[in-house]
């Protein structure tokens, strides 16, 4: 079951360790199993999850840097509403047909699990109708949960139509722990006993009844796979603490079409009266807000003038609000926002927040930009432990950044030099492709497989903008 490699042996004694451990304390006392649960399920510090890479290993993008992005650039649906509602549209009879899905290496993905599953998946352009009329419960082993994080929807998906699920451990990038314990307690509080044996997770509820949730953090994951079982939970379910993303509101709004009851989505609190029968519907993803705000990042750092095109600029106030800070002209109209470089730029302290605070996932492309700014910027990132793999590969190009826990200090303005590169995850990379950008010569990145989990045709749009930048 183990995605193999280097760490499988690490992996494997840690989860056998529970499973000859048993009840270690011998009490039979529950808070103390919990306790024990929790560790299970939050990976030991050090702990890799080695997922084979998919896709070209060897495929590389290479920049001539020192052009300014100029032109319009039409953003992608979101990833992470579209990676929820895949997973969503398994719980009605009927189909569901998803318009303005990203074509991303994500996607693909699920896709692949879910046909693998004996679920129809049928895709038209941008549309991606499901039809889950042939699924049927059954273990989901392939070893592709292992590579995305948003596999873990079908563990609330599954229970809350089949009432049982037996699935792998999700994966996705590696930025430091990144827990389920939130998703396992808000199961367990709907009726589910949880599992856990070999790295495969067993979910089982004789009957899902609504309840009072309490999340301990703010959980996008835990939010919407919670959302996902409520709605077929009896009775009703609160969620507390919920988180507010646009996604969050995004998943909620495809759930309503089905026929569910669900309120206060985009609140801390949400409200579902569940046990509804669903039906498939036709809904259209949010813009990724994520894709324009890396747009938005990288045509100031080129100091070019770029509209971004089909946004919600709402979703991008803490972005914008931070780059105005630094001096880029920002300028919003109802569906797109135009971003215009200037020459010189002032330091900006960042740390990184729950929506509507400044999102992590741009926090690595922030860096690059700051590294152009006058004077010293602190970047913290207050939601994840580790995410700087990206710091090293920016100092091989001449930046002047030092990580002190979750915080990046980046001395500006340092001129950057493209050289060999290398992305260890999706963002990180992006950060990489800013930096090539700016970079004077040639810049190559590796790890490519990983920036294409999240960006569309990232050469076209690029290179639409007036970048040069090419596949080898
Ligand atoms: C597929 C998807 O949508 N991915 C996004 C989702 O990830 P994901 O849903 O995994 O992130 P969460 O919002 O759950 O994580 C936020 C924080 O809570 C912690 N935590 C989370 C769950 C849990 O049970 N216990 C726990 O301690 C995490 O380790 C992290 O420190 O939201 C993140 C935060 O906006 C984004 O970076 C990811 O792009
Ligand atoms: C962290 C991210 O993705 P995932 O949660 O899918 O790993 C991201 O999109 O930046």
């Amino acid at each position: 079951m183990f995605p193999g490699g280097r760490q499988k042996e690490h992996r494997h004694s840690w989860v056998k360790d529970f499973l000859i451990m048993g009840d270690p304390t011998g009490t039979k006392d529950i808070d103390m199993h919990k306790k024990v649960w929790r560790q299970v399920v939050q990976p030991p510090a050090g702990f890799i999850l080695d997922v084979p890479e998919r896709g070209l290993g060897m495929e590389k993008l290479v920049i001539k840097g020192g052009r300014p992005l100029y032109g319009n650039v039409r953003i992608s649906g979101a990833k992470n509403s579209a990676l929820a509602m895949i997973p969503a549209a398994l719980l009605p009879d009927s189909p569901t047909v998803l318009e303005n899905i990203p074509e991303i290496g994500d996607i693909a993905v699920y896709i692949e699990i879910l046909q693998k599953l004996g679920v129809k998946v049928a895709s038209t352009g941008k549309e991606l109708q499901i039809d889950p009329s042939t699924l049927q419960l059954q273990p989901v082993l392939d070893p592709r949960v292992g590579e995305l994080r948003a596999s873990y929807y079908l563990m609330g998906a599954l229970l809350g139509k089949f009432h049982e699920v037996t699935i792998g451990l999700p994966g996705g990038c590696k930025l430091g722990l990144r827990p389920i314990d939130q998703h396992i307690k808000g199961f367990e509080a709907l009726g589910a006993k949880v599992n856990l044996k070999d790295g495969v997770v067993h979910i089982e509820a004789p009957g899902l009844k609504g309840a009072r949730i309490y999340l301990d953090v703010v959980s996008v994951g835990a939010t919407i796979n919670l959302m996902l079982a409520a709605v077929c939970a009896e009775g009703i379910t609160v969620i507390e603490n919920a988180a507010k993303e646009p996604e969050v509101i995004d998943v909620a709004t495809l759930l309503s079409s089905m026929g569910a009851q669900i309120k206060g989505a985009g609140t801390d609190v949400i409200r579902i009266r569940g046990g509804r029968r669903l039906h498939g519907c036709r809904h259209s993803i949010i813009p990724d807000r994520i894709e324009a705000g890396t747009y938005m990042i990288a045509a100031a750092a080129t100091r070019g003038q770029v509209r971004i095109e089909q946004v919600i600029p709402k979703h991008l106030e803490s972005v914008s609000a931070k780059l105005r800070e630094m001096g880029v002209q920002i300028e919003e109209e109802e569906e797109s926002i135009t971003v215009s470089g200037r020459d010189s730029y002032a330091s900006v302290d960042i740390r990184t927040l729950p929506y509507p605070g400044f999102p992590t996932d741009l926090q690595q492309p922030f860096t690059s930009l700051l590294t152009q700014a006058h004077g010293t910027s602190l970047i913290t990132d207050s939601i994840y432990s580790s995410r700087f793999d990206h710091v090293g590969q920016l100092e091989k190009m001449g930046a002047k950044i030092q990580t002190e826990g979750r915080t990046a200090i980046v001395r500006g303005v340092t001129p950057l030099a493209g050289t060999q590169v290398h992305a260890f995850d999706l963002r990180g990379g992006a950060s990489l492709i800013i930096a090539g950008l700016i970079a004077d010569g040639v810049t190559r990145i590796t790890g490519v497989e990983k920036i294409r989990r999240g960006y569309e045709r990232l050469e076209e749009k690029l290179n639409g903008l007036g970048a040069e930048i090419w596949r080898e």
